[in-house]
């Protein structure tokens, strides 16, 4: 059987650094590192996400300020809301949840971020500097991912990993940061010829393709490390459950190590957006 990465844990050793690096701020600078979250609409998962984005902020001692705006919240006004924040010397970084309602234009309020307050890594600026391999702030999920696939392998330099899914949240920094570990990289996609054989060869397969369990046991090379970073809802025997991009119970008797979902991938997204918010708020010192 396959050793489990196990996110929750792993995220807990995160948030500690974190909390110690927050009181040092506060104790050394008198800052409080300060999250503004804005969620707009209704969307359940999102509520989810945002709730517990909150929650783990103030657990680890930081600043949190939710901002939950209307389905019809318009793009004028949801540009103003960030530039408040973008002014605003007590935030230092600013998260806008995705996805927006459908109205909105999700690349404009990204452009619309300080890049200095971009914890999410998705600005444009901050996308450029990651892909050019120069200090930026490095999106939540793939920073994740790569503490993940650290506790595995020591030295990742030569690994072959196929990234599966070509996302700008998740595949492609994904891809840049497995670059920057000196691996060797496949992208793979919905228009992929032959994925399996691609996936077989692969020392580390990242499965972000939004197809659940898609990845199966043949897909997988035996004692091959995978991280699933899927996250769909199912219902099975009339309850609510997630499952990931991977089909779990059969890959986890061919892989060597595995990222379960949930418990994987998720908590460490949310850790390493404290800790984002941590590394702004020290770059913001005067
Ligand atoms: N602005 C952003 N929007 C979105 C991001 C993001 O990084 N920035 N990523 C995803 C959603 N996401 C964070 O926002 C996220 C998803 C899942 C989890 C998580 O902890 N999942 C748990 C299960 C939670 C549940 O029970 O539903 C797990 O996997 O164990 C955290 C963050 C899209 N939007
Ligand atoms: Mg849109």
């Amino acid at each position: 059987m396959a050793q489990l990465i196990d996110g929750k844990q792993l995220s807990n050793q995160v948030l500690q650094k974190v909390a110690s690096e927050v009181e040092y701020l506060k104790g050394e600078y008198g800052v409080v590192p300060t999250l503004a979250v804005v969620l707009v609409g209704e969307d359940p998962a999102s509520q989810v996400y945002v709730r517990n984005k909150v929650k783990r902020a103030k657990e680890a001692g930081m600043g949190s300020i939710e901002y939950r705006l209307d389905t019809e919240t318009t793009q004028g006004d949801l540009n103003q809301l960030v530039a408040q924040l973008n002014n605003d010397p007590q935030v230092h970084g600013i998260l806008v949840q995705l996805p927006l309602p459908p109205h909105l234009d999700e690349d404009e309020v990204i452009a619309s971020i300080d890049p200095a307050k971009d914890v999410d890594g998705f600005h444009p600026l901050n996308v450029g500097a990651l892909a050019a391999g120069q200090a930026s702030l490095v999106p939540c999920t793939p920073q994740g991912c790569m503490i993940m696939l650290r506790q595995v392998h020591q030295d990742l330099s030569g690994k072959h990993a196929v990234v599966v899914g070509r996302s700008n949240i998740v595949g492609k920094p994904m891809m840049a940061l497995l670059l920057q570990a000196d691996c060797t990289v496949t992208m793979a996609h919905s228009r992929t010829r032959d994925i399996e054989s691609l996936c077989r060869n692969a020392d580390i397969v990242v499965a972000a393709a939004g197809r659940k369990e898609l990845v199966n046991a043949d897909w997988i090379k035996p004692g091959a490390t995978v991280i699933d970073v899927g996250i769909n809802a199912i219902e099975a025997d009339g309850k609510r459950k997630l499952v990931g991009d991977v089909a779990f119970a059969p890959v986890s008797e061919t892989a060597g190590a595995i990222s379960p979902v949930p418990g994987g991938v998720g908590p460490m997204t949310i850790a390493c957006l404290l800790l984002n918010t941590t590394r702004a708020a020290r770059r913001q010192l005067a």
